[in-house]
């Protein structure tokens, strides 16, 4: 399973059964997607969860055979099977198949078809994440490597942006795309930098610029 990243934004993602699983998923795509879940009961999270309020949920059990008319009623782009009845998740499976729509089966592992997907464990600050995934082996061990991660990326979100406009200014000047790309390197390397983040944006934009300047000092007229 090779991992890519998804721009849901606008789209609408199908989710069959409202129980832990259903709610959780859902919670994952309403970040970005229109989310519509369909289930006979739901979690009592879709209640108390903020970030499932702009989920709209359909009180209904559909019939295997009633699935397709379902998925045609909300064009999706993803549909995710979380139901607990494998005949209806098979539907599932199925229906999104035939009309080529990417599927999320959450009662399978491992790697099917090129449309099938998982979901990873995905750690997030600002627009920096990281997804982790163990090929469905091991989802346990997916959430345990997620939070030993949470603690790593600390500020990355912030040397991103940091860093994002400090290229867009790069891309102006009138350095050699090799010195640009060691400037950006210096900085997202440079202890110092990261340390000024840490207290500040204004402080850390100052600090790059001296990593930068001392960077650009030792490679004028050098080998690279
Ligand atoms: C294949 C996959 C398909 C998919 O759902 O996309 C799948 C399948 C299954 N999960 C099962 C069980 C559990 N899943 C979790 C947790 C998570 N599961 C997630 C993803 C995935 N789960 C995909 C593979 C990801 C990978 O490659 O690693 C995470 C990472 C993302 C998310 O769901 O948001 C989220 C952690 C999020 C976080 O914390 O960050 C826990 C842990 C817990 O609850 O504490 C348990 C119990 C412990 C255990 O079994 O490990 C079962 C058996 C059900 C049964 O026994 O009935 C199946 C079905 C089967 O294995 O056949
Ligand atoms: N992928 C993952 O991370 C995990 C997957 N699982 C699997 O996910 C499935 C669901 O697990 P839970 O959410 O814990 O179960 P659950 O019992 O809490 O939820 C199942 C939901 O499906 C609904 N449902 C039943 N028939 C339906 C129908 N015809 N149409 C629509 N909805 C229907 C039920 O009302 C219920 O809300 C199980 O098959 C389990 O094996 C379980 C744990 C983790």
């Amino acid at each position: 399973m090779i991992p890519l990243y998804h721009d849901f934004s606008e789209e609408t993602v199908l989710v069959f059964g409202g129980g832990s699983v259903g709610a959780r998923k859902a919670r994952r795509f309403a970040r970005e997607a229109q989310v519509v879940v369909i289930s006979p009961a739901f979690d009592e999270r879709f209640e108390t969860d903020e970030e499932l309020a702009a989920v709209d949920r359909i009180r209904a059990a559909p019939e295997p055979a009633e699935v397709p008319e379902w998925v045609d009623r909300f064009e999706p782009v993803l549909v995710v099977a979380a139901t607990d009845d494998p005949d209806l998740n098979r539907a599932v499976d199925e229906a999104a198949s035939e009309r080529g729509l990417l599927i999320n089966r959450t009662d399978q592992s491992g790697g099917r078809d090129v449309d099938s997907v998982v979901v990873p464990a995905t750690v997030r600050d600002g627009p920096v994440s990281v997804a982790i995934s163990t090929g469905g082996k091991s989802p346990a061990l997916s959430r345990y490597l997620r939070q030993q991660i949470e603690a790593e990326i600390e500020d990355a979100g912030a040397m991103a942006e940091l860093t994002g406009e400090l290229r867009a200014e790069l891309k102006e000047s009138d350095l050699s795309v090799a010195d640009r790309r060691a400037a950006v390197r210096s900085v997202v390397r440079s202890s110092s930098v990261w340390k000024a983040l840490h207290t500040g944006t204004a402080k850390a934009t100052k600090e790059a610029e001296r990593v930068m300047a001392a960077e650009h000092d030792d490679t004028d007229g050098g080998s690279r």
